[in-house]
């Protein structure tokens, strides 16, 4: 994969009237990489994603869409093929069948195949659905007619706030393996918000959590999934003792509400540590790698309590 950002946001804030809702967010994405964004309800990252994607122009800061500053575009359509974006509800023409929805999206982008339009169409099983007039979509139709417009015109990001909102739950895998595909096969780099946090952990290399307009943390999940210290998770007959053990040789560890002990360590440590543990009355019964779900650091980090 090339090292290349693809997208580079510096120093951008917005505020509406007296009210920051951005506060000085810097992150980057590079070419081919799935970075994901979360954060509670109000935290800022439909507007961080509309200003990304030129729905809205009024900010302080700066973004480059593969190198290029976006302010200094000014012709509507150039801007346009920079991201394929779907936030909130994506517009169709709803007399036109889906297909029909399509190859004139494609004919604006001009240079779009028949095989790409095919292809964006087996991605989604949406074969049956475009000979329908989109007025008789049900929602979750519309949803995934929007996200397969996204790549037409090949753009550079994806630009995805919730796309799988409204979706039936067999068809969120056909989403991520869409994402994927373009990511690993085209080079086609995505910023994707979701709530359902599982479906991010699956499918982004890092991620992002935004709270009050504020990126409070950064996860590189590729590198935690590779990283040597991993957390392990002990069940004792003295989770205090073996707490303040941990504590003793400056170890992170905490005694979670079934009185198990989490720590974080090196494969290579443990054989130094267990005959020590042992040798002063502690007792493990069990103890096994333990993957601290997104979902739990992100209530940590939402309560402010995150310790890593
Ligand atoms: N047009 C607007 N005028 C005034 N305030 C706005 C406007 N759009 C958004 N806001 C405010 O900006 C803040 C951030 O909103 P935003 O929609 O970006 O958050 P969000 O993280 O996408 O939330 P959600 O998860 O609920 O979609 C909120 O406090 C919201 O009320």
């Amino acid at each position: 994969m090339e090292n290349k950002n693809i997208l580079e946001v510096v120093n951008v804030s917005k505020r509406y009237s007296q009210k920051k809702v951005l506060n000085d967010v810097n992150l980057s994405v590079k070419k081919g990489e799935i970075i994901g964004l979360v954060g509670p309800n109000g935290a800022g990252k439909t507007t961080l994603m509309s200003i990304i994607v030129g729905l809205i122009n009024n900010y302080e800061g700066d973004i480059y869409i593969d190198g290029e500053n976006i302010r200094k575009i000014k012709k509507k359509k150039q801007k346009q093929k920079l991201t394929g974006c779907i936030i909130e509800t994506p517009g169709f023409y709803p007399h036109l069948t889906g297909y029909e929805n399509l190859k004139l999206l494609s004919m604006y982008y001009g240079k779009v195949s028949k095989q790409e339009i095919l292809d964006v169409i087996s991605l989604l099983e949406l074969e049956n659905a475009m000979k329908k007039k989109v007025s008789k979509y049900s929602m979750g139709m519309k949803q995934r007619l929007g996200i397969a417009q996204t790549v037409l015109g090949n753009p550079k990001i994806l630009v995805l706030d919730e796309p799988t909102n409204g979706l039936d739950p067999t068809i969120i895998p056909k989403i991520r393996d869409f994402i994927r595909y373009y990511a690993k096969e085209k080079n086609i780099s995505t910023f994707i918000s979701s709530h359902i946090l599982s479906e991010i952990e699956t499918i982004c290399e890092k991620v992002l959590f935004l709270k009050n307009g504020v990126i409070v943390d950064r996860i590189d999940l590729e590198n935690e999934r590779n990283s040597k210290r991993k957390m392990f998770i002990f069940k004792t007959n003295k989770a205090e003792k073996l707490f303040e053990f941990f504590k003793s040789k400056n170890i992170f560890s905490k005694i979670n509400e079934e009185n198990r002990v989490i720590a974080s360590l090196e494969e290579k440590d443990i054989e130094l540590l267990i005959p020590e543990i042992l040798s002063s009355g502690i007792v493990i019964t069990e103890m096994k790698e333990y993957m601290e779900k997104l979902e739990d650091r992100f209530l940590r980090k939402m309560e402010g309590n995150l310790v890593d």
